[in-house]
């Protein structure tokens, strides 16, 4: 770190946000938080806490919040961008006049924006085409980070800088940083996870076991890797904090708003009831119509999103669509082993053999 504190500005007042926040500033940085709502940034200023997204959580008091982006931005070296992905762009933009190319920017966002199939930190390089972007994504309940347990998560930038800054700002004896230079495939972990968090929930609520989850969860990381593989990421993030680490904790926990999205459909709540009942984003449910257009218009084999796809925006059952999962094709464990078309070839002989 350098010897002056380093200066953060984090954009977005949400869970995530606010606990980040709090970390860069028990760290000795200089903090400052931007939010739009003006009662909430009262409250951070003037009790140290947010009552809408943490309750519970005592904020560092040497987080200041504002509204006012410019005030913000000044100095900021490090800015993270904690703003949901269907807003990301608009609060980049808003951003866009007070920040400078020496900045650096990372996103902690786990979303795609439809236009385009962009990621998060893809829009902040469009928007500003600085050079030192990066993404951290991994196992982060944003409650749990709250409460100081132990977790880590993953620095990914292809820019040295931006991943040494950060795992200094953020890195404690409770928050370990690990990093990457993969930032397409940790971002993308980060996002598609979210689709089988749902799947998980549903499966929950319906009463599935644990060899069941353990199926879903292993299948979804096949399916995972398959897609980022098609486009062009390393497999081998997959098996890292912001691959399976995420989908573990996402899975699995009802602190995960995907997951409890998914437990309240399985409940026999409508999509618009339980993203209403949740009251927050669950960044799943636009990801899962992405990634399944995508998937049919390139011809990837996902059958786990295409079923989700189908309870979620056709009405199918969950019930009768694990059924028709459970008849699908049996395909090769682990594909970079066995491909596909071995086993289907291997099943197409076997069947003229019986003939
Ligand atoms: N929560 C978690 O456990 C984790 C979340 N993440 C990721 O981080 C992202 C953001 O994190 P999180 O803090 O949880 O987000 P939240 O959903 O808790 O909060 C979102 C924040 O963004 C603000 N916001 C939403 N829309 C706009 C807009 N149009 N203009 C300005 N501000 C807006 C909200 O303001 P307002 O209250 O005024 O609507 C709120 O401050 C998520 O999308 C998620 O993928 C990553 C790891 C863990
Ligand atoms: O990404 C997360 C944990 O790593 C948070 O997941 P949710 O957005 O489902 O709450």
């Amino acid at each position: 770190m350098s010897q002056q504190p380093t200066r953060v500005a984090v954009l977005g007042g949400g869970s995530f946000g606010t606990a980040l926040a709090s970390i860069a500033a028990d760290n000795g940085c200089t903090v400052r938080q931007w939010l739009r709502d003006a009662a909430l940034v009262e409250e951070i200023n003037r009790d140290q806490r947010n009552s809408r997204y943490l309750p519970d959580y005592a904020i560092n008091p040497a987080v200041h919040a504002s509204t006012d982006m410019a005030e913000v931005l000044d100095g900021a070296e490090l800015v993270l961008v904690a703003i949901p992905s269907k807003a990301f762009r608009e609060v980049v933009r808003q951003a866009r006049p007070y920040l400078n190319a020496e900045q650096i920017l990372v996103s902690t966002t786990k979303g795609i924006q439809q236009e385009g199939f962009k990621l998060m930190s893809q829009i902040l390089e469009e928007e500003t085409g600085f050079v030192h972007i990066g993404v951290l994504s991994g196992p982060n309940l944003a409650s749990e980070v709250a409460q100081k347990q132990l977790t880590a998560t993953v620095i990914a930038s292809d820019d040295d800088l931006t991943r040494a800054r950060v795992q200094s700002v953020l890195g404690c004896d409770y928050f370990r940083v690990y990093a990457s230079n993969d930032r397409y495939g940790v971002e993308l972990g980060g996002a598609l996870k979210n689709i089988y968090a749902i799947a998980a929930g549903m499966a929950a609520a319906l009463g599935m076991g644990e060899n069941t989850r353990s199926m879903l969860m292993t299948r979804a990381l096949a399916e995972m890797s398959r897609f980022a593989v098609e486009q062009g990421a390393n497999p081998m993030t997959f098996l890292g904090l912001a691959g399976v680490g995420d989908l573990i904790v996402t899975c699995s926990s009802s602190l995960s708003r995907n997951y409890r999205v998914g437990y309240a459909l399985g409940e026999g709540r409508t999509l618009d009831e339980a993203v209403e009942a949740l009251g927050q984003v669950a960044e799943g449910v636009n990801t899962v119509r992405l990634v399944r257009d995508k998937a049919h218009a390139e011809g990837i084999y996902m059958p786990l999103a295409e079923g989700l796809y189908q309870v979620l925006f056709n009405d199918v059952p969950a019930r009768q669509m694990a059924k028709m999962l459970m008849q699908g094709e049996q395909s090769s464990d682990v594909e970079f082993i066995l491909s596909r078309e071995d086993v289907k070839q291997a099943r197409r002989r076997e069947a003229q053999d019986g003939d």
